[in-house]
């Protein structure tokens, strides 16, 4: 064919053959962008995920006790229950939230043994049991913590420990993480119990720990303990804190996307440090320590680790799941990943909060050096907070950090004893019913959201769970604008005011709607039928 084509002949011959030359890539082209488009207009949310969306709006708590809630969230949060580190709690504060806690919610915590028990671990943690009357279905756990980061007080706008009200928000260290977590599980389990007297099936637990911020070892793991000495061996699945409802977070998604953390980012210490010559500072080295630990830190963050993104990431299926609530551009390309997954992988790594999702993060966070202004140190450290990409083993993060800085008179060191690895994925999707459940409970409560899975970027105490179930979830019931990702351990922390109404209703609904075993999921409906 080729030499009947190229052989001199005919102009027609001549002509045809230029014409394939040109026309057959434009017709392949044509073709992708055809298919490309094909793709974008016929992208629409899954069955199964529109049929857990329910039929009517509107809160589900509708008793006239919200501001009686909202004052009994705010004393919560007047309390300072501060971690500075594992050896620096606010003993003080922890003992008041103790009382508090005890007093606002008397049912929960005494007298009524034959629905709830609760004891006290670690002097300052909780763990409630709620006792189902059927033994066959296995229980589940709800986690949150009640200690909070510190706050640099002079840089706040609001006093963190007044919980003030401007009538659309209240400000206050806690309120975001993760105080309204806290309260709302007992305000919905109270309601559940003794104000609906609901009538309990499945066993469920509720772990509330108070070193969250510097560990958990002494709330998280310990009530962990408790558990496994008590004989609870496997949880249908486990709900912690994690990622929220977003809006603005997705490149061309206008709908809030309700993030559910389906697995965890490792999270590794660093030290990067060096051992020189110290001296007169009269007569200083051409490097000095600190000089050295600079220039490798500089480099570090110039440098910063390999990202991953293609179909075996769990954000490939967060964009897909996005697609269909996307602007006609974004459908196109989220719809088309195969395609354009470098375009996407390259805009994500423009701000900080979506590049994390897909590359080891490396923040210098501390920074030791010298003792007196006249003196060069013969020492500098760096640490460096690593939260690693479940692509990566730790080995490889320290190989390419080692390689970056380039200097074998820096030190790289891992400490182990801190050393988390990458949480494994837990299941999500239609094949999932405890996913399912979570996006049914989320779906009541945030009609206007689509439910979709990501890794969660920051830690959390369900590293001491990961051995009760595959079922994992990191997920608060919060609305987050991206633009106020910077409160979060940040200044003037806040939540607003409906969206804790939303908190108290979304727990009620997920306990009713795990107690309903082997029921029809609520409000299910055809798509034709609406
Ligand atoms: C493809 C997905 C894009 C997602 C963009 C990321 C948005 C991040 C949103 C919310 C993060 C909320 C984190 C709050 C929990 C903090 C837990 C914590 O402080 N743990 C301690 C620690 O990590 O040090
Ligand atoms: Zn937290
Ligand atoms: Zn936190």
């Amino acid at each position: 064919m080729l030499a009947w084509l190229t052989a001199r002949g005919t102009k027609r011959r001549r002509w045809i053959a230029c014409g394939l030359g040109v026309g057959l890539p434009v017709l392949v082209l044509l073709a992708l962008v055809l298919a490309c488009l094909i793709n974008a207009w016929s992208v629409s949310e899954p069955d199964w995920h529109y049929q857990l969306r329910p039929s009517g709006s509107g809160h589900l708590i509708n008793d006239s006790l919200f501001e009686e809630r909202l004052g009994r969230f705010q004393a919560a949060l007047r309390i300072p229950t501060i971690s500075v580190d594992a050896r620096n709690l606010n003993e003080s504060a922890l003992e008041e939230f103790k009382n508090f806690l005890q007093t606002s919610f008397p049912r929960l915590h005494g007298g009524n043994e034959d629905k709830i028990t609760c004891e006290v671990v670690s002097n300052y943690s909780f763990l409630y049991e709620i006792k189902g009357s059927d033994e066959s279905l296995t229980p589940y756990l709800l986690a949150a913590h009640l200690d909070v980061v510190p706050v640099e007080e002079d840089k706040w706008n609001y006093d963190p420990f007044e919980a003030m009200k401007d009538g659309e928000y209240i400000y206050a260290r806690g309120a975001f993480d993760d105080k309204h977590a806290v309260m709302g599980i007992l305000e919905a389990l109270d309601y559940f119990l003794f104000t609906k007297n609901e009538s309990v099936k499945r066993t469920f637990y509720v772990g509330i720990g108070h070193d969250e911020e510097v560990s958990g070892r002494q709330g998280a793991a310990k009530i962990a303990e408790v558990l496994h000495n008590r004989g609870v061996k496997t949880m249908d699945f486990v709900l912690d804190e994690g990622f929220v409802v977003l809006t603005n977070a997705l490149p061309g998604v206008q709908v809030p996307v309700a993030l559910v953390g389906v697995s965890e980012k490792g999270y590794a210490e660093v030290s990067v440090s060096v051992d020189g010559v110290s001296g007169h500072s009269s007569m200083p080295p051409k490097e000095s320590a600190i000089g050295i630990i600079s220039k490798a830190v500089s480099r570090l963050e110039a440098y910063p680790q390999p990202h991953f993104f293609d179909s075996s990431s769990v954000e490939y299926t967060t964009l897909e799941t996005a697609a269909p609530h996307s602007s006609f551009l974004y459908k196109l390309i989220y719809s088309n990943l195969w395609l354009f997954k470098n375009i996407v992988s390259n805009q994500f790594l423009e701000s900080a909060s979506t590049a994390a999702t897909v590359r080891t993060t490396t923040a210098p966070t501390l920074f030791n050096a010298g003792y007196k202004i006249n003196v060069v140190p013969s020492t500098a450290t760096a640490y460096i907070n690593h939260r690693v990409h479940p692509k990566q083993t730790i080995e490889d993060v320290l190989e390419y950090d080692r390689e970056v800085i380039g200097d074998s008179r820096v030190n790289v060191t891992l400490n182990t004893d801190t050393y988390i690895r990458p949480h494994p994925i837990s299941p999500y999707g239609p094949d999932s019913p405890q996913y399912k459940l979570l996006a049914r409970s989320i779906l009541e409560v945030f009609p206007q959201s689509f439910v979709a899975p990501g890794t969660m970027i920051a830690t959390t105490d369900t590293k001491y769970y990961l051995n009760f179930s595959k079922n994992v979830y990191r997920f608060a019931p919060t609305f987050l604008d991206i633009e106020d990702m910077p409160r979060l351990h940040g200044h003037d922390e806040r939540i607003r005011v409906e969206n804790y109404r939303e908190v108290v209703d979304f727990f009620f609904r997920l306990m009713v709607n795990a107690n309903q075993v082997n029921a029809r999921p609520l409000h299910v409906h055809a798509r034709n039928e609406l």
